[in-house]
């Protein structure tokens, strides 16, 4: 089978890239010259565990091919995936300008039946503005090609996306004929060879699908945000509540924890657009409101902290921040938390430095990065340091020498954004200690 990814970013790599190695002959199409000549030498341009050899291996194999040329990726193809960008626009709602630019293209240049997949993230009714802008485009080369459309959300985390689409829960496809269907359910049914299945559903369900999960995980965050924050004040832990209630089958265990809130291209992208959906619907999503209005008093929660502690008194302090990225195991840097701390405390005359594994390369292109220092390693970021500030909870910081924290700072502070640390412990040993949700 031969299929077209356009839009090789997070999603449409990761995609290409996995069905690729079940067989798919896959190209993948980027208007970024460089990203495609980078990725033809091997040379990837998010960093993604385990994505590297994959893509080497199937390159090499002459599975899985790159090019700025649409046209010719869909010379053949029965599938075309729309894996490009849905950025917010200003009012919050999904910007579709580059789906729709996408789906112009391929009105333009397409010869054959295909089947044009909305990977993207976007709202109800997409796909039929899709069809419409296809159809345009066919009309204005006189041109009268048979084609479907269908929705497929992706549903892979950031720095566990090859696992995530290799091995998915499930897979949600919005159809409304009977080939694409067909042809969907041949594309996937290697992914479900063990039991997990193709969920087949009309096209706007499948688009609300994907908003309605992301809205639901997020919901999840805020509401341990919120009940954290109680904790604090109540004198409970936060940690066993958690522990408390997930273990209770109807709530379930994960993302269940509590932290510097949410971040990533995503929850705070999609829980926007749902409710400026609601809204151009006439229905307020009461709750979604709530959910992003926590979390966003939440990026602070842990500077008021800071400040609570120095009594105001931060101006010329050295702060070491342990991790950028907005979660381990990614370079990205969207909507980072770290970016609200650090903003905080430049404000307030303090001064950073930073130490990330893999993102800080990714965090000297933002704004942000040319007003604080880099360290070389999580040790050299401390020292001289008036405190530690844990905000990313990479593997590498989960179990460091608190004996050379000690020594390293002037003095022994540590703000852990993420839970990680033993309070007793630390506290035992002279540490000033805060956490998220404990006393
Ligand atoms: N990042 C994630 O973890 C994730 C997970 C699930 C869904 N999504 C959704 O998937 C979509 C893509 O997200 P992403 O993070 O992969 O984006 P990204 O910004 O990493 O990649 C998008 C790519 O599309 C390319 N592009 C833009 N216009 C193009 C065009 N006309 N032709 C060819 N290429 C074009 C860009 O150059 C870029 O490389 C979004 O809707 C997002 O909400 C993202
Ligand atoms: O218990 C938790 C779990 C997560 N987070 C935070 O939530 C954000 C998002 O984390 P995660 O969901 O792991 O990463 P993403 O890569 O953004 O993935 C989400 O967004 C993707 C894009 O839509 C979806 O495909 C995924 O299913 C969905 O989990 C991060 O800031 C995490 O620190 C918490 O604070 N507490």
């Amino acid at each position: 089978m031969k299929i077209s990814v356009v839009g090789t970013g997070y999603v449409g790599l990761v995609t290409g890239t996995c069905l690729s190695e079940v067989g798919v002959e896959v190209t993948c199409v980027d208007i970024n010259t460089e990203k495609i000549e980078s990725l033809k030498k091997g040379i990837m341009p998010i960093y993604e565990p385990g994505l590297e050899e994959m893509v080497i291996r199937n390159y090499k194999r002459q599975r899985l091919n790159f090019t700025t040329d649409l046209g010719e990726s869909i010379q053949g193809a029965e599938l075309v995936f729309i894996a490009v960008g849905t950025p917010p626009g200003e009012d919050g709602s999904a910007d579709l300008k580059y789906v729709l630019a996408v789906a112009d293209e391929i009105g333009r240049k397409m010869t054959d039946y295909l089947v044009i997949v909305t990977k993207s993230t976007v709202p109800v009714g997409t796909a039929k503005k899709v069809k419409k802008t296809i159809e345009d485009a066919l009309s204005a080369r006189g041109k009268s090609i048979p084609f479907d459309v269908a929705s497929n959300p992706e549903f892979l985390k950031e720095g566990a996306a090859i696992d995530d689409f290799m091995k998915p829960d499930r897979i949600v496809v919005g159809v409304e004929s009977e080939k694409a269907q067909e042809i969907l359910s041949r594309l996937y049914k290697p992914f479900t060879l063990n039991g997990h299945p193709v969920i087949f559903m009309d096209i706007p369900s499948a688009e609300m699908t994907k908003y309605a999960a992301n809205a639901m995980l997020a919901t999840r965050i805020s509401f341990m945000n919120e009940i954290a924050n109680l904790c604090e004040l109540a004198g409970a832990d936060v940690n066993m509540v958690r522990k408390g209630i997930g273990s209770d089958p109807r709530i379930g265990s994960k993302f269940l924890y509590s932290g510097i809130g949410y971040g990533g291209s995503c929850f705070p992208k999609d829980v926007k657009a749902l409710i400026k959906t609601g809204k151009e619907l006439g229905h307020e999503l009461k709750i979604l409101e709530a959910v992003e209005e926590v979390n966003e008093a939440q990026k602070e929660k842990m500077f008021e902290k800071i400040l609570r502690h120095f009594k105001g008194e931060i101006q010329e302090k050295r702060f070491a921040i342990w991790g950028l990225s907005f979660k381990p195991n990614t370079d990205d840097m969207r909507e980072a938390p770290s970016l609200v701390i650090i903003e905080k405390l430049l404000k307030h005359g303090a001064q950073v430095v930073a130490y990330d594994p893999v993102a800080m390369n990714e965090a000297k292109k933002h704004y942000l990065g040319d007003s604080i220092e880099y360290a070389r390693d999580e040790y050299d970021a401390l020292a001289d340091a008036d405190a530690l500030v844990l905000v990313t909870e990479w593997a590498v910081f989960r179990a460091p020498s608190f004996k050379v924290i000690k020594k390293l700072l002037k003095q022994p502070v540590i703000f852990d954004g993420r839970n990680i640390y033993d309070r007793k412990e630390l506290r035992e040993m002279g540490f000033a200690y805060y956490g998220v949700g404990v006393v």
